[in-house]
């Protein structure tokens, strides 16, 4: 018996969750595509089995269905899958940034023989649409899911089995509870790093030169600037409330700063800083991608084009096997700014011995 499972939106998140069970034995993956030329590209790419415009030939005897557009559309397709004749025992579950509007839309319809539970990974990327997706995305992350009160616990495992294959962490949390959260370490941020860009695009109309010497602090607080800003006006509204409650603390944040720097307060600003640092340091790593433990190393590189394909090259014709590589723009917390992982530790010795040969400084 193959379960179907559906996804609508085969965007970053939906792309991402479609290449996570395509593929598995017993799973096929149909996407709802809500343009001609969308469906045809998520086949070709490999990302669903199978595409449709149908809504109705989408959910028609899926055994999950997955909402993956604009938190402002949700409800609106949890709205219109109640009104069609759905599969007995299929499990309904969006994964939009926001958890308490639609689990009160769905908890207000009058789902027969159908369950719906909320879910939010906690993964994604400023990225967008399907050419973003990837099946490593929630590795290692989050994934919170709020299973309104009533749900089958069985309903409930059953989605948490189907997403062992995320390789993400199910968090079980309440509605509210997640937006509030979410809000603070998600959606705020989003915020102030468009707000703090744009103050500089003003700057920078009447001088390039702010653009031209922005380097690390900049670009380091600012990535998620480039998101999506229809996904994100549409985070924002629907979590209005919670914004302009955390926005009113912020402002006080940002007036204690006016005040230790009108005092000239340079023990309050050291205060400051030793505070976050403090937080910041116990936040626990989670790095993406990577579900066994993995040997590090770092190491300093000139930025010469072609100088990853170099360092690749050297490894690879010494058969060290490299599994990850990744730039490390910002120089905090480590000395380097590529960062070299291996699944084995004599792959690491290894290589650390031959980079140290050729010149370059290696950190452990
Ligand atoms: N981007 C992130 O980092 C992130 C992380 C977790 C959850 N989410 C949530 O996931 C959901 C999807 O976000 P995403 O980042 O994958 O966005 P995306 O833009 O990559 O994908 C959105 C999908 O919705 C479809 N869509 C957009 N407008 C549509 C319309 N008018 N009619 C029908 N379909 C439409 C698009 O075709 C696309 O398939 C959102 O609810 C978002 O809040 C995003
Ligand atoms: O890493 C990013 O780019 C993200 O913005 C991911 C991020 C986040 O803020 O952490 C963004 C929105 C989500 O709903 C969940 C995760």
């Amino acid at each position: 018996m193959t379960t179907k499972i559906a996804i609508f939106g085969v965007g970053l998140i939906g792309g991402s969750l479609a290449l996570c069970f395509k593929g598995r034995e017993g799973l096929s993956v149909v996407g709802h595509a809500h343009r001609p030329e969308s469906a045809e590209k998520y086949v070709s790419r490999g990302v669903v089995d199978s595409a449709t415009l149908s809504f109705e030939e989408a959910a028609l005897d899926a055994d999950f269905i997955f909402l993956c557009v604009p938190v402002g559309m949700l409800e609106d397709y949890l709205l219109r899958l109640s009104k069609l004749p759905l599969k007995k025992g299929c499990i309904i579950t969006d994964v939009g940034s926001t958890k308490a509007s639609i689990a009160e839309c769905a908890s207000s319809l009058d789902l027969q023989d159908v369950h719906f539970i909320g879910g939010h990974p906690m993964a994604g990327s400023e990225r967008s649409g399907v050419e973003a997706a990837s099946s490593l995305l929630f590795e290692n992350a989050y994934y919170v899911l709020t299973p309104p009160p009533g749900v089958p616990e069985e309903a409930y495992e059953s989605l948490k089995a189907l997403l062992v294959h995320t390789r993400a962490q199910i968090v079980r949390l309440d509605p509210q509870r997640h937006d509030e959260i979410v809000g603070a370490i998600s959606h705020l941020p989003h915020i102030i790093a468009v707000a703090l860009v744009n103050q500089v695009h003003g700057y920078d109309s009447g001088d390039s030169l702010y653009s031209t010497l922005a380097a690390g602090g900049f670009r380091d607080i600012t990535r998620i600037a480039s998101s999506e800003p229809v996904i994100w006006r549409d985070i924002l509204l629907n979590n209005r409330e919670v914004m302009l409650k955390l926005l009113k603390d912020w402002n006080e944040e940002v007036s204690s700063f006016v005040q230790l720097l009108e005092n000239a307060d340079g023990e309050g600003i050291e205060e400051a800083f030793k505070e976050a640092n403090g937080f910041r340091g116990k936040l626990p790593e989670r790095r993406k991608g990577m579900i066994t433990p993995l040997f590090d190393l770092h190491i300093d590189v000139p930025d010469h084009p072609g100088i990853i394909g170099r360092i690749a090259t050297e490894l690879g014709d010494q058969g060290i096997n490299l599994s990850n590589v990744q730039i490390i723009e910002s120089r905090e917390d480590v000395p380097g700014i590529m960062r070299l992982s291996f699944r084995q530790e004599c792959d690491m010795e290894r290589a650390k011995a031959l980079l140290q040969r050729r010149d370059y400084t290696v950190y452990v």
